[in-house]
């Protein structure tokens, strides 16, 4: 490349950083304008300590050298269903609940353009972090429970260790305690044992009998493992079969911790090693913040619990799919409830439920039998986010039941829409007022050329492949065959991205390396 050329494009690079950054700037005030917007409709300042979660990782908008197609199954390999033509612009029919929290059913029904819904609609990142805020401003009470009870409670008092670890100068081995270079005569008697009281001290020259976690008398030095020494009985003498260094084989009092060092921060997940590791620093009780409860109430009259689908009927897909992927979260889920698709129904179960998070699915648009937004008016709550400008599951919405009351999550029935409002608003909402702390964002390079919606975010499973990230086919909204195979989501900006531009990854919670996984399914 001659000098001339590198110059250009050094100077094409910096123009490229510049205009993300500005876009950057540009999203993240959009957020916090939605999240001001929304939290003083509950009567809450916006906390300035709480930043914002910085923008996606998603960086600039690139521009796609294809149109963009909203809802079309992405993939890499020509085995993938070809493109549906780009989805028309949605249509709006909801009243805005920015506005209005208290709209009347005759209200949502007004005609209203899709410029309207779009305007309506919260960022993808802003619902996030909304939510996310929402749930920092009524964190769950915490409470003290006893360890067997604390398992996967978020501590919401630091673990500080009662004593020191270990508590004596251990053995680490059945052998040997000497004190001084050997040979060594050897004491007579049992021996010292685990949990017993403290053995007179050992003179130099000597050696006594010990077991694995004995307390080591007074003055000893070392302690042989019992395979690295040779005894003759008949002069009651010890002999190393190896050089003994001083020291070995003994857990100094304190060596994991000296008593007051904080062990576990705040905002930890009470796993079963946290559990052990209280239990060994002293600990009967924990204080800790509850796990969520969460209620699943799954509409839809087309909706069959068993057998093949028939008759327009179909399987519902999502009570099974929801109750397990909640409790990865950290959810207490109850066995989600069917409802027919009947408004007093619905009304019912609301006002009727005692958990601290409602999740809906389906009945979220502007159909016949889609009675979610008339008896959340209808109830009086309080409408935070209605629409979301996010591809699968525009419709979601976020509200607050009453003050103070729970918070509800409106879920679309499509199913991989279901799972965009999942993590969307369900996921943040439930992070937060459970006391735990955000997973480390992360972003990886798509291996090939990902075609975006034109205004929105495009949520996109992905599998890793090497370092890069792979879109996965069968990613359309009523599709689960993409997600079931995938270890992440793609967060893709509106325009879409080129090949190569890193873009933020959701973890699926069974992908990802948390300790906490395997227990959160049982
Ligand atoms: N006029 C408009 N119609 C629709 C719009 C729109 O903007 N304007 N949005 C579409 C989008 S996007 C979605 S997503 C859905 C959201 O619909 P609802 O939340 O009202 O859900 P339903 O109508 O009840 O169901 C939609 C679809 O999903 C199937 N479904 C529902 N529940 C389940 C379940 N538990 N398991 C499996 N499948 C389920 C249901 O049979 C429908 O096929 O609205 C569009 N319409
Ligand atoms: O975008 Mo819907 O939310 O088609 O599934």
């Amino acid at each position: 490349m001659t000098a001339h050329g590198g110059e250009e494009r050094a100077a094409e690079e910096v123009r490229a950083a510049e205009e993300e950054r500005a876009a950057e700037e540009a999203r993240a005030a959009e957020e916090e304008r939605a999240v001001e917007q929304a939290l003083a409709l509950v009567g809450r300042q916006p906390q300035a300590s709480h930043a914002l979660p910085d923008r996606s990782g998603a960086t600039a908008p690139a521009t796609s050298p294809t149109p963009a197609m909203p809802d079309t199954h992405t993939g890499p390999t020509p085995s993938s269903p070809p493109p549906s033509p780009p989805a028309p612009a949605p249509d709006a029919s909801v009243p805005s609940g920015h506005t209005s929290g208290h709209g009347t059913s005759s209200a949502r029904h007004s005609p209203s353009s899709s410029h309207d819904h779009r305007a309506r609609a919260t960022a993808w990142a802003g619902a996030r972090a909304l939510a996310e805020r929402l749930g920092r401003a009524a964190p769950l009470a915490a409470h003290r429970l006893p360890l067997d009870r604390a398992l996967g409670h978020v501590l919401s008092e630091a673990v500080v260790a009662l004593t020191d670890l270990p508590s004596f100068d251990t053995s680490a081995m059945d052998g040997w305690a000497v004190a001084g270079p050997g040979p060594w005569s050897v004491r007579e008697g049992e021996g010292l044992l685990a949990g017993r009281g403290a053995a007179e001290p050992l003179p130099d020259g000597q050696a006594l009998r010990i077991a694995t976690g004995a307390r080591l008398p007074a003055d000893a030095t070392a302690v042989i493992r019992s395979e690295h020494a040779h005894c003759d009985e008949a002069k009651g003498l010890l002999h190393a079969t190896r050089e003994v260094v001083p020291g070995q084989d003994i857990r100094p009092r304190g060596q994991e911790c000296r008593s007051g060092d904080e062990l576990l921060p705040v905002g930890t997940v009470v796993t079963p090693p946290v559990l052990g590791l209280a239990a060994a620093a002293g600990y009967d009780a924990l204080v800790a913040v509850p796990r969520p409860r969460v209620d699943v109430f799954v509409l839809g009259d087309e909706l069959l619990t068993a057998g093949l689908p028939r008759d327009g009927l179909i399987r519902d897909a999502l009570g099974p799919m929801l109750a397990p992927w909640l409790r990865s979260l950290g959810a207490e889920v109850a066995e989600p409830r069917r409802l027919d698709d009947d408004a007093e129904a619905l009304r019912h179960a609301l006002v009727s439920s005692d958990a601290d998070l409602i999740l809906t699915t389906g009945g979220t648009a502007s159909g016949p039998v889609d009675h979610v937004h008339p008896v959340l008016a209808d109830i009086g709550a309080e409408l935070l986010v209605d629409g979301v400008a996010v591809r699968p599951g525009h419709p979601m919405l976020l509200a607050r039941l009453a003050e103070g009351g729970p918070c509800l999550v409106g879920l679309p029935g499509n199913p991989l829409a279901a799972v965009s409002g999942l993590l969307t608003l369900a996921e943040p909402l439930l992070r937060a007022i459970a006391g735990r702390s955000a997973p480390d964002r992360y972003s990886a390079p798509v291996h090939e050329e990902v075609h975006g919606h034109p205004h929105d975010t495009r949520l996109i499973p992905v599998v890793h492949r090497d370092e890069s990230v792979v879109a996965l086919h069968y990613n359309g909204p009523a599709m689960l065959r993409g997600i079931a195979a995938a270890d992440g989501l793609a967060v893709v900006p509106p325009g879409g991205v080129r090949s190569g531009t890193e873009v933020e990854i959701l973890d699926l919670p069974w992908a990802s390396a948390s300790p906490w996984t395997e227990g959160c399914f049982t």
